[in-house]
């Protein structure tokens, strides 16, 4: 295992009786850094994850993490890396988070201060209530700030801020850079396109089960095509648009209301679209020149949407 790599995955397979959850992923994630693993529902995301954080054993290949072994050597490597689970599950229901948080602080060596945690991911208020009664928001708070609290080396976080508000979500993503820029590695499900654009140093997309492809936001997104895209209202009739486009562009609806201009980009096309979309009265929102998002190569490399 190189020094960089936090977690290394070689030909990792995992099936669930017939169903072959993961098929042969191999992949690293450089120490440090945030790394978003993406995929449509069922593509193998949490089973890639909970392989590494020793809930699964793997059928064949093999998983390491900060150069351990999450079965063999699970002893050693708890303390050192923090879990959040899926929609906070795990977490003690009857337990309020104060006490939950003190009590997980004190099992770890250097642990976080846990009064800053909880200003700081808005829990003070929830602190009188038992888990179970948390809204499901304020529950994933709590699973994050116990993930986090051990102040681990690795974290692995499946949609850490599924069902949190826009405003909360972007003080966690705040609070994971911050975790990033000290060093920390942190891996991540998400099905929030923002999300992972925003926060990923390294995107991983896998689907059935494989690895598609892998790179950093602005690598995975660049369009060696040259391209406008924008989005719209769905169906629209493109052919005047095409009519008015110079020989050889062409213009697609690639997905409902997600549209996709190709040709050579320069200032006159990008006016013949914005007065072609004035014309129909049109806004074409998320206007993006020689970029797609990563909804977009989502879509184009698994054929499906991340989002359900
Ligand atoms: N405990 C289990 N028993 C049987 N099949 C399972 C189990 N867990 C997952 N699977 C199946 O394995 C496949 C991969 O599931 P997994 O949960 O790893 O995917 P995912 O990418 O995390 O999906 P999602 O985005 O919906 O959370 C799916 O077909 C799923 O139905």
């Amino acid at each position: 295992m190189s020094s960089s790599a936090a977690v290394e995955i070689a030909s990792l397979v995992k099936h669930y009786g017939r169903t072959t959850a993961v098929d042969g992923i191999s992949l690293t994630v450089r120490t440090g850094t945030i790394t978003s693993v993406l995929g449509p529902n069922g593509a193998g995301k949490t089973t890639t994850i909970e392989c590494c954080e020793g809930f699964r054993t793997p059928d064949s290949g093999t998983v390491r993490v900060l150069g351990l072994d999450p079965r063999r050597d699970g002893a050693q490597l708890r303390p050192r890396i923090g879990v959040m689970l899926q929609e906070g599950a795990g977490l003690y229901p009857g337990a309020r988070a104060p006490e939950l948080l003190t009590h997980l602080a004190r099992l770890h060596a250097h642990p976080l201060a846990v009064a800053p945690l909880i200003e700081r991911l808005e829990l003070g208020e929830s602190g009188r209530t038992p888990v179970r009664r948390l809204s499901g928001g304020q529950r994933q708070r709590v699973a994050l700030a116990a993930a986090l609290v051990g102040r681990p080396e690795v974290v692995f976080l499946d949609e850490p801020t599924a069902g949190v508000d826009p405003r909360m979500r972007r003080s966690v993503w705040d609070l994971l850079t911050q975790l990033r820029d000290d060093g920390v590695t942190v891996v991540l499900t998400t099905h929030l396109i923002d999300e992972a654009e925003r926060l990923s140093d390294h995107v991983i997309i896998i689907d059935d089960g494989g690895l598609v492809t892998e790179g950093s936001p602005q690598e995975l997104t660049r369009d060696a095509d040259s391209s406008i895209r924008f989005t719209g209202p769905p169906r629209l009739d493109l052919s005047g648009l095409v009519d008015a486009l110079p020989e050889g562009a062409a213009a697609d609806e690639a997905a409902p209301g997600r549209y996709v201009i190709r040709a050579t980009v320069n200032p006159q096309l990008l006016a013949t679209v914005t007065s072609w979309c004035a014309t129909h009265d049109i806004m074409p929102e998320g206007l993006q020149v020689g970029r797609k998002t990563l909804e977009d190569v989502v879509l184009e490399r698994t054929g499906r949407k991340l989002t359900p």
